[in-house]
């Protein structure tokens, strides 16, 4: 039976996974597996050159899909300089498959710490969270990129700082999406290419913060807006963000009402540490 090519690149990629201390191109000794992504497998590995631990994503077989990918992924870490965004460190294309060499960002994901870890945010603390996130954001805004998937899992926390990861769907602001097809359906997803589609993302990020402490009284399925026992500043925020009431244009309309919600503090001043006790004490 012929398997469907999605299927089909998959296997060969199945058969072709690195096991601990496989050793490419005699210099990124493998460590483990971190997952598998929609287009290849990230592992955790060690740098002999440097002695540094890095991620390498090894694409799917066929070169020109993840070959581009990767280059495109490479192209956007290489614009941000910026210390909780992972530094690219190498391209390169050993038997046919496209690797993507990064920094590696201790910490665990939120995805983790809500999870699997217990851990729960009260609204002060989960606007703390988004708050830091922002302040990454409006630097990737800045920089002409937009991320697309800001979802708990591709944000890390390590000692209270937060750090952002996977930008394989980031794009530059504006930038057409090829296909009709694939145009609709990342319209649905709220995946445009506009600062839009990372503060709807956010948006749902911030719900997963304010869940983790929500206790279910009935079984009956109930709005976030009925659920959840929010302020009227943060429900008016959650709002925007989901573009549910008519969403922010920009990042710094967003932050400043973030700042407002948090008791005024004043953007930049508002140290990372402030969040960290609160996170952690
Ligand atoms: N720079 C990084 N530092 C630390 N961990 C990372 C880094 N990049 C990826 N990871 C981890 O590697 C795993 C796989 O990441 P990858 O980005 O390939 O795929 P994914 O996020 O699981 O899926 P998708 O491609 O659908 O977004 C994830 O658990 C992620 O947390």
């Amino acid at each position: 039976m012929r398997l469907p090519y999605f299927f089909s690149s998959f296997a060969r990629l199945f058969e072709r996974r690195y096991r601990k201390g496989h050793l490419l191109r005699q210099r990124y000794r493998i460590v483990e597996e971190l997952g598998m992504g929609s287009y290849g497998i990230a592992y955790l590995a060690n740098d002999l050159q440097t002695g540094r631990n890095v991620v390498v994503k090894q694409g799917r077989t066929r070169r020109n899909i993840s070959g581009a990918l990767f280059q495109r992924e490479a192209a956007i870490l290489r614009r941000l300089q910026h210390p909780q965004i992972p530094k690219w460190y190498d391209t390169f294309v050993e038997e046919g498959i496209p690797h993507l060499v990064m920094e590696h960002k201790e910490g665990d994901t939120l995805e983790t710490l809500i999870f699997d870890k217990g851990h729960t945010y009260t609204e002060h603390q989960s606007f703390c969270l988004l708050r830091d996130v922002l302040e990454v954001v409006a630097y990737i805004h800045a920089k002409g990129v937009v991320h697309r998937d800001l979802r708990i899992p591709n944000i890390l926390l390590c000692d209270g700082t937060v750090f952002i990861i996977d930008f394989g769907l980031a794009r530059f602001f504006g930038e057409p999406i090829p296909h009709l097809e694939t145009y609709v359906l990342e319209k649905q997803l709220r995946r445009e290419t506009s600062a839009k589609s990372d503060f709807y993302a956010l948006g749902h990020f911030t719900l997963f913060l304010l869940y983790s402490s929500y206790e279910p009284v009935t079984k009956e399925e109930k709005s976030w807006e009925e659920e959840l026992p929010l302020s009227a500043e943060a429900r008016c925020i959650l709002r925007k963000m989901l573009q549910i009431d008519r969403p922010y244009d920009n990042i710094a309309a967003l932050i400043r009402d973030v700042d407002q919600l948090l008791g005024g503090e004043i953007a930049g001043k508002r140290s990372i540490h402030s969040t960290k006790q609160q996170l952690f004490c």
